[in-house]
């Protein structure tokens, strides 16, 4: 786990920031993020129907098989949103539920706007008085890291973490991310090197993560500045294996939070397989992260 040495903010971080928070879990339950991604090919081979209501015994079953431990599960907000606010209802129900059970719940909504209404979002996902608020929420950094500051105030003030899409798993994400800036860096370096200035003084790392897919190889860009967590999706159905952290992350590895879905939600509905294949993978990852 890697230490922000950075200069210290004027207010001093509580022990109980995201980051802290984000450490305990994975202490105690294995570096490991399972997604609850209700796809309709997955609802089909769990013999549940497309609806709201397979949607539901879906995550609810994950919530009962993993929500007790698990470090973290991020539930996709799309695949509850395509269900209006019956699907948005079933998501509030996952997210308290998990949380009571002790997961960290990382909503999965790669949310980007124009600073006020980022603000919004702000009070959506991060402040406790929202139904939908979890512990972290993934958001977009491309109409600008600054437009982002709403929700990285929101998330310090609350104890709430925000993983800002980096380096993405998907084969398009170079065209935009590889891009170089006027002053020579991509501009995803900038994103990173952003959030380090975001994470500054806490320890063992700031509640500002960042988002790099397992599926990018020797990424090429300076991740030890960061000062955060890192979220690694691409493992599994998009096609990286636990050994590709390696390559990716090298001496930053510590840092990283693997995630799954399909790979562990394939092993459902039986909550023993569930649980099995979930912690197959925490057992793969801890190995090669350590
Ligand atoms: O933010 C994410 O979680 C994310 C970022 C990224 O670069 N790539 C990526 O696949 N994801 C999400 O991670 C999950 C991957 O699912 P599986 O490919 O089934 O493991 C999906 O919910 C994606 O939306």
């Amino acid at each position: 786990m890697t230490v922000n040495t950075a200069t210290a903010p004027q207010v001093a971080p509580t022990t109980d920031h995201f980051g802290a928070r984000l450490a305990r879990a994975v202490e105690a339950r294995g570096p490991l993020c399972v997604g609850i991604d209700p796809h309709p090919g997955l609802l089909d081979a769990w013999g549940l129907t497309r609806t709201v209501d397979g949607v539901e015994r879906f995550a609810r079953t994950l919530v009962e098989a993993l929500a007790d431990r698990v470090a973290v599960l991020k539930p996709q907000s799309a695949f509850f949103e395509r269900h209006g606010s019956r699907g948005i209802a079933v998501l509030e129900t996952v997210i308290r539920e998990a949380r009571a059970a002790g997961a960290l719940i990382l909503n999965d909504v790669k949310r980007g706007d124009i600073g006020s209404t980022v603000d919004a979002y702000a009070g959506a996902y991060l402040h406790p008085e929202s139904p939908l608020c979890g512990d972290a929420m993934t958001a977009s950094p491309y109409l600008g890291f600054g437009s982002l500051a709403p929700l990285i105030e929101t998330a310090k003030a609350n104890g709430n973490g925000v993983f800002v899409l980096g380096l993405t798993s998907n084969p398009e994400g170079p065209q935009v991310q590889h891009a170089v800036a006027a002053d020579g860096r991509t501009v995803a370096q900038t994103v990173l090197d952003s959030v380090g200035e975001a994470n500054a003084g806490y320890e063992p790392y700031g509640p500002v993560g960042v988002v790099v897919g397992a599926t990018v190889g020797e990424t090429g860009h300076d991740l030890s500045r960061v000062g955060g967590p890192f979220l690694a999706p691409g493992l599994g159905a998009q096609g990286a294996g636990a050994e590709d952290l390696r390559t990716v992350f090298g001496d930053a590895r510590r840092a990283v939070l693997p995630s799954v879905s399909r790979e562990v939600l394939r092993a459902g509905p039986d909550v023993s397989s569930l649980r099995s294949a979930a912690s197959r993978a925490a057992d793969d990852f801890r190995a090669v992260l350590a």
